[in-house]
């Protein structure tokens, strides 16, 4: 191979090289999202995709946590906590945790079932939990470069927050509080981890990691989707011990904010 092939791109270049995996694999083009947020799904397709992505939530300061125990300078860790703080909240309020437990109690489910995580498709299961076991094992690079999967997600909750308003009578902007909270925090995280992913990954080899991570990282939300499009989608495969579309369901099912979604065209 001729040398210049083998030499690291330009921060530039490199940027453009994540982005273009975001572009390609990113899971706002998965066929459930465009369900979801075209009002093409059930409440029961709802409800469990509010109980399976709860297990992701739940899992998002366990692997920051991971990265935490493993960051000797003190100045990323100043910077990478406020992730915690973010999802867990303080003692008693706040936090996207509590959040999403707001969204679950909105379509219908008790916040405790939710919280219980049975019901929880195996292949969510195994896609969250190797999301912390590769931050916690892989190099800092390759555990930061996993992270920028939040670089293409405000896009998708915008969309969420539109789609949802528009076709479900559960939304409103209380229930919606997660996604909205997050516009104002990811773009913090997303400059930080960029950054550090930019000024570590100075040889093709390193370049190659944090690509190889990202993509990584891409499949892991990936999975995540296809597990309830088999499990919850015609025609459904529900895996054993997979909630069965009434466990953890409360309240009278007929009550005007827990009616079908109004159909319209996948966006
Ligand atoms: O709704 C989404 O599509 C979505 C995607 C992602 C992501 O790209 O990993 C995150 C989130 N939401 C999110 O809310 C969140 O807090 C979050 C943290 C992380 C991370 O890897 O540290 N990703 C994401």
């Amino acid at each position: 191979m001729p040398e210049a092939l083998n030499v690291a791109l330009n921060r530039t270049d490199f940027e453009a090289r994540l982005r273009a995996i975001g572009a390609a694999r990113y899971h706002d083009k998965h066929p459930f999202h465009g369900m979801l947020h075209g009002g093409g799904c059930s409440m029961t397709q709802v409800r469990a995709w509010v109980i399976n992505r709860f297990y992701y939530q739940s899992r998002i300061p366990l692997k920051d946590a991971a990265f935490m125990s493993r960051c000797e300078d003190i100045s990323i860790r100043r910077a990478w906590r406020k992730r915690i703080e973010d999802h867990d909240g303080g003692r008693e309020e706040g936090g996207g945790i509590r959040r999403w437990l707001k969204l679950a109690e909105a379509v219908g489910l008790d916040p405790d079932y939710v919280e219980s995580t049975r019901g929880v498709l195996p292949g969510t299961r195994f896609a969250c939990d190797a999301y912390v076991r590769f931050v916690r094992d892989m190099p800092m690079l390759d555990a930061v470069a996993a992270s920028l999967t939040e670089l293409f997600a405000p896009t998708i909750h915008k969309n969420r927050i539109a789609g949802l308003l528009e076709h479900y009578a559960f939304a409103n902007e209380d229930a919606l509080s997660y996604f909205r909270k997050r516009l104002d925090e990811a773009p913090v995280d997303v400059a930080f981890g960029l950054n550090y992913v930019l000024d570590h990954a100075d040889t093709l080899e390193k370049q190659d990691a944090a690509a190889a991570a990202l993509t990584f990282k891409t499949d892991v939300l990936w999975a995540q989707l296809d597990a309830l499009q088999s499990a919850y989608v015609s025609p459904a495969l529900l895996p054993p011990g997979g909630w069965d579309g009434k466990e953890g369901v409360i309240g009278a099912l007929d009550q005007p904010a827990l009616r079908e979604p109004v159909r319209g065209a996948a966006e």
